[in-house]
């Protein structure tokens, strides 16, 4: 890749394309791969996707509706945005509710407007999506009154779009580092390049891309509202040294302020748990989560 087709990289990314390091065929050890467990969404089972939960705490969705035209486009869209040179994207994003973050490595996040529409038809489609989800683990769950209905009413949602951009030198790097997501659950159209990580067993796996396919993982709050039956996946995106990764991330949130009740953890909401996970990063470099609200 000549040195100009960096310019939509922050300039800490630039002046790489000239090195073939070692690490060009891959310098990070190869992970074993994972088939997920395939859920149809035409054919939700209330006990079955409980126990995948239970189990693993992500899954791949098919037959979700969501047009693939609609997801085309979006990623079409998403890739020429991330592609405008960086200095434009900063002073045309800037104080715009569209984001370019460097918090880690190697992805960088326009989301939100500009994309003419999509990304809000995108949202609105995998909020419904969502929906019928949550709805399925609650009856699983045997959640009822309150405690089922406010969970996802009026829920909080955000939908962001992430680069892992191509670079020779990315062979055993992070794109994104170990995390769980905070959310109740996360939608996540990952094209048709891997880079997804996840730790089950004790052990890191690949997942590798299922066109047309949506990857779901549970978050921490429901992890904690399944009083720690399902599990919030932990789970990294590997740099990429082949193709650029494109993916498009929906979170859905519970209302800020409902409490959050479980046997596991002291009463708290998402607010305070917001609040928590940003007083850890300032103090100790990295999110505790929910160990926070132990009991
Ligand atoms: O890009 C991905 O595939 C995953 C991103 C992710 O884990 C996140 O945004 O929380
Ligand atoms: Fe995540």
């Amino acid at each position: 890749m000549e040195e100009e087709e960096y310019s939509s990289y922050p300039p800490v990314f630039r002046h790489i394309g000239g090195h073939s390091s070692a690490a060009h065929g891959g310098g990070g050890a190869i992970l074993p791969s994972v088939d997920l467990p395939v859920v149809d969404f035409q054919d939700l089972r209330p006990a079955a996707l409980g126990e995948i939960c239970r189990e693993w705490g992500i899954f791949r969705l098919v037959n979700h509706g969501i047009p693939p035209s609609l997801s085309r486009r979006l990623h079409d869209e998403a890739k020429r945005l991330i592609s405008l040179p960086f200095e434009l994207k900063q002073t045309r994003f800037a104080g715009d509710p569209v984001t370019y973050f460097f918090g880690t490595p190697a992805a960088a996040s326009p989301s939100g407007e500009s994309t003419g529409g999509l990304a809000e038809e995108f949202g609105a489609q995998s909020s419904a999506v969502a929906r019928e989800l949550f709805e399925t683990l609650a009856e699983d769950l045997g959640l009822a009154g309150e405690r089922r209905a406010s969970s996802f009413s009026g829920a909080g949602k955000l939908l962001r779009l992430h680069r892992y951009p191509f670079s020779p030198l990315a062979g055993g790097h992070l794109g994104m580092d170990a995390h769980t997501d905070s959310s109740l659950l996360t939608l996540v159209s990952d094209g048709d390049v891997g880079g997804l990580q996840i730790l089950h067993g004790g052990a890191w796996l690949a997942v590798d891309p299922l066109p047309g396919s949506l990857l779901v993982n549970l978050g921490d709050m429901m992890q904690a509202i399944s009083d720690d039956q399902f599990k919030s996946v932990k789970h990294r995106v590997q740099a990429s040294n082949g193709e650029e990764r494109i993916s498009i991330c929906f979170f859905a949130f519970p209302p800020e302020d409902r409490p959050i009740r479980s046997s596991r953890y002291r009463e708290f909401t998402y607010r305070d748990f917001k609040a928590k996970v940003q007083e850890d990063i300032q103090a100790v470099g990295f999110k505790v989560g929910l160990d926070r609200f132990r009991i």
